[in-house]
């Protein structure tokens, strides 16, 4: 992963003449952004580490695994988000964690925790650093130094219970890492977000993630069945059943709780035999409220596509959702949804035929499989394009909320006003790809021209959606989790005694304060 922008280095590309005529025609953007710093020109505060918080840490997982030279803190320094990356831009003094840690047991990990908990030092876990709320923000929390946590030795398949189709999975395993362990023997998990190149099994049981099959094989939080958990009070070892009456379900509180109640060191999930069959179908609907109410069909007549998601309009006509084709000329008109379904030869054919019955009902005409399996081909490149139009003098960010099917267009409208409002002559776009029988996601995209101070002006388009949010009945987050991007809501989100609750749980295993401070909790 690159410490300044997405993924793999050789497959950024640049934006075409016709994409950056685009641009400048609509949104006004003048000519490319000044290049960043390359990594040798980043400055780092220096390292706040006493030379014997070094020796403890070393004690506790060995000298070669921690470090505190530059080239390791600085790709920790922060998550993935635009912010972010407009902040690795800077040629000012750059804040990272103090040093780098990398634990390689349980042991190893309460062993940080007590020497962080004595030295009064604060930790960040650390999966894939792919957070976009800030949640890797290095901060101290008032303590005297931060390391980050990187669980990344923990990439083993532990067990695979193939009589239950259950896995335990290390936290520090990728997405790919995580599916190429099962597939060796039959199995997958199934869970696909845009990130999945580069997240982890911890990261995602820490955020509540979803993916983009989530409409078929669930949310992350939806298939774990079991955690384990080290808090500097002790070891959690959660799930004993596949249900259980024995109180409150103890899971949840670590579901995401970002890195700021325990560090997760390995999930068992639900995992199933890898599909005999995919089959792809693309819809056209005339607009974004028929297709919205033509997946609220299918969603609550529970026809069962594995993949089902439907863009706007705007996204539709640049060909959002077919990230090769973006810039050419529209390849659908209306609103394009997209359908995949997974399973047993037999079984799919009977789901996708009862699917193809509900969105002809509801308004829809069948496109046959080409755009579906367009989605699928680019469906992990789109991060690529954010950077290249950051480079072109763009700024491009994204946002996601959830509520009630009835609830959504007065959402959308709000949270498109709030951001169009702050952000005059700005493109906002917006896809739905995650349902529920009640409601579904829906998840922003907002271009704009740099321009002066992106990162203030960023800040309030992102205020003014929020409270937009808010105040029309949405989640602050539906899969993004809270960090400290989202944290100015949380009061509002869950009441004031609801934050009483996490900081009395919070008390009880982090009572030196040291894990992820400033994060999720307010
Ligand atoms: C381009 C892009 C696309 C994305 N698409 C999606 C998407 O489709 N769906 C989605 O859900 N999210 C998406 N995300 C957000 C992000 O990928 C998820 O939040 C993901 O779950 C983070 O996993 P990670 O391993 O990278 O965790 P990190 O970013 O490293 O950490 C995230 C948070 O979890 C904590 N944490 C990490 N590992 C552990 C652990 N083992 N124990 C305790 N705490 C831990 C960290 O301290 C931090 O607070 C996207 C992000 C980007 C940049």
């Amino acid at each position: 992963m690159k410490w300044d922008a997405w993924g793999d280095p050789a497959l950024a590309k640049e934006l075409s003449a016709d994409i950056k005529g685009l641009l400048a025609a609509a949104l006004g953007v003048t000519g490319d952004a000044a290049p960043g710093p390359s990594a040798d020109e980043v400055v780092l505060h220096p390292s706040r580490l006493s030379a014997e918080d070094l020796d403890a840490l070393a004690g506790a997982v060995g000298k070669e695994h921690v470090s505190a030279a530059d080239a390791d803190r600085l790709p920790r320094a922060g998550g993935k988000s635009t912010p972010d990356l407009l902040r690795r831009r800077s040629r000012e003094a750059q804040d990272a964690p103090d040093a780098v840690v990398l634990p390689g047991s349980e042991q190893e990990v309460a062993a940080v925790l007590a020497v962080c908990a004595e030295r009064r030092i604060a930790v960040v876990p650390f999966g894939g650093g792919t957070s976009v709320v800030g949640g890797l923000d290095p901060e101290r929390g008032g303590l005297a130094a931060v390391v980050s946590l990187d669980l990344r030795r923990f990439d083993q398949l532990l067990d695979l219970d193939e009589t239950s189709g259950e896995a335990v999975l290390g936290a520090g395993l990728t997405g790919p890492a995580a599916e190429e362990l099962l597939a060796e023997r039959g199995w997958e998990l199934g869970h696909y977000p845009q990130s999945f190149r580069y997240a982890t099994i911890g990261g995602f049981a820490a955020t509540r993630s979803s993916g983009q099959d989530s409409a078929g094989y669930g949310r992350f939080d939806e298939m774990v069945r079991g955690l384990r958990v080290v808090t500097p009070a002790g070891v959690l070892d959660l799930g004993r059943a596949p249900a259980s009456a024995a109180g409150p379900d103890l899971r949840q509180l670590f579901l995401g709780s970002e890195g700021t109640l325990g560090v997760i060191t390995a999930v068992r999930l639900r995992v199933h035999p890898l599909p005999a069959v995919k089959a792809y179908e693309a819809w056209s609907f005339p607009d974004f409220a028929t297709g919205t109410a033509a997946l609220r069909a299918v969603e609550q007549q529970g026809t069962g596509p594995t993949v089902i998601r439907l863009s706007d309009e705007a996204e539709t006509m640049i060909n959002l959702a077919m990230t090769e084709q973006i810039g050419g000329a529209p390849a659908v008109s209306g609103c394009l949804a997209v359908t995949v379904f997974e399973g047993a030869a037999a079984q799919v054919a009977a789901r996708q035929q009862l699917t193809r019955d509900a969105l002809l009902a509801a308004g829809g005409t069948s496109l046959g499989e080409g755009p579906a399996r367009a989605w699928e081909h680019g469906r992990f490149s789109a991060p690529y394009l954010r950077d290249s139009l950051l480079a072109a003098g763009a700024l491009c960010e994204t946002l996601e909320t959830a509520a009630s099917w009835s609830r959504l267009p007065a959402l959308r409208a709000a949270v498109t006003e709030a951001l169009t409002g702050a952000l005059p002559g700005s493109l906002v776009l917006c896809h739905v790809s995650h349902v529920y029988p009640t409601g579904a996601s829906l998840y922003f995209t907002v271009v704009a021209a740099l321009g002066e101070d992106p990162l203030t002006r960023w800040g309030a388009a992102k205020r003014a959606a929020g409270d937009a949010i808010l105040r029309t009945g949405g989640t602050i987050s539906h899969h993004h989790a809270v960090g400290a991007d989202h944290r100015p809501w949380m009061t509002e989100e869950i009441g004031d005694l609801g934050v009483r609750i996490l900081r009395a749980v919070k008390a009880e295993l982090d009572p030196a304060g040291i894990l992820n401070p400033g994060k999720l909790i307010p």
